[in-house]
């Protein structure tokens, strides 16, 4: 085969690879095996072995990178990643409703999300490339993670458009992948890990991509970081935006239209929150207009437009040892 048709089925292999990971890790509706995925990754593994000078780093074989690193770089986000003030029970939802109608007037609607229960993390792509990612850190600084954010296989390394963007979401384990990562640490031996979130945390902390890549981690993208640049006018409208660029979005979402809608939705969660395939502790509510976002501000650490719903933490039955009387 000669350059130029190497060149022209690299192409191919690229679309055809990356439709088919869409498919797998972001939609959850596979239409091809592993066994022929693998293959096409083969013939695309080969191709780059005889033209490395095809080999680019949006190749769907360049997701596990090489080097372990000995330190993570700084990162300072372009604008802080804020956290949640939170709500503890219905009177606080009523009270976050009113300070809102309070402040913007009575026509506002708002969307309510799952809250992962995971690490916060910002994703930057330039002309549709995924060329940087972090921790939030403390909001300001966070470490650059880049290589092991790229082992996350519903992360794109090119977007659907060749836009500049940075994304944020949570990075988080399955409830699948933590199990098996506790049965290998039994195996060996090892400590075992908590609870999803810590396990997630320590993946994405391995100095060797190839250990966070073996975590089998995930994520839900929630914001846009720098939506000046989009020209969406709605949280809502700028999730369908991450989706339509290939992001993986969270598709539990859904817009209310008044308190009242956001407390039926919480009731229904907190009900169905055990049969979800990954942890979440709680509810998170924002306003839906940009605008009125805008108008609302935020404290310095979080915003005026948003709340934390926590679920009760779960009573933990402790068994008392019998205790032997003397
Ligand atoms: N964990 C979540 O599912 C979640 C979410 N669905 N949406 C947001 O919105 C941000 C945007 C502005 C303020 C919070 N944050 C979330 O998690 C936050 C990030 C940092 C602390 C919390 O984990």
């Amino acid at each position: 085969m000669d350059q130029q048709a190497a060149e022209k089925r690299v192409q191919e292999l690229h679309v055809q690879l990356n439709q088919l990971n869409y498919e797998y890790h972001v939609l959850d509706q596979p239409t091809a095996s592993d066994a022929e995925y693998d293959q096409l990754l083969r013939e695309l593994i080969n191709l780059e072995e005889t033209f490395p000078q095809l080999k680019s780093p949006d190749s769907p074989t360049q997701r596990v990178g090489g080097a372990v690193l000995d330190m993570f770089e700084k990162v300072q986000h372009q604008s802080p990643m804020l956290s949640l003030g939170n709500a503890f029970g219905e009177q606080d939802l009523l009270d976050f409703d009113r300070r809102v109608r309070q402040a913007v007037g009575d026509q506002i609607s708002y969307v309510c999300e799952l809250k992962i229960d995971g690490l916060a993390v910002s994703l930057r792509y330039e002309n549709g490339l995924f060329i940087q990612g972090a921790t939030r850190g403390d909001g300001t600084i966070g470490e650059d993670i880049t290589s092991n954010l790229r082992t996350i296989k519903s992360i794109p390394l090119r977007l659907n458009k060749p836009v500049s963007i940075e994304a944020r979401g949570e990075v988080f384990m399955p409830r699948k992948s933590f199990e098996a990562l506790n049965a290998l640490k039994t195996e060996r031996g090892e400590e075992l890990a908590a609870n999803p979130r810590n396990a997630a945390a320590g993946s994405l902390r391995q100095l060797d991509p190839k250990i966070a890549a073996s975590r089998n981690l995930d994520i839900f993208l929630y914001n846009i970081a720098d939506v000046g640049e989009t020209g969406v006018t709605s949280h809502s409208a700028g999730l369908d935006l991450l989706e339509s660029l290939g992001f993986k979005t969270n598709k539990e979402r859904r817009k209310c239209a008044s308190i009242e809608e956001v407390i039926s939705y919480v009731n229904e969660w907190t009900e169905q929150r055990p049969n979800l395939p990954y942890d979440i502790d709680g509810i998170v509510i924002k306003v839906d207009s940009l605008a009125q976002q805008e108008e609302l501000g935020t404290t310095a650490k979080s915003p005026r437009w948003a709340i934390a719903y926590k679920f009760p933490a779960e009573e933990v039955v402790t068994t008392l040892k019998s205790i032997e009387l003397s």
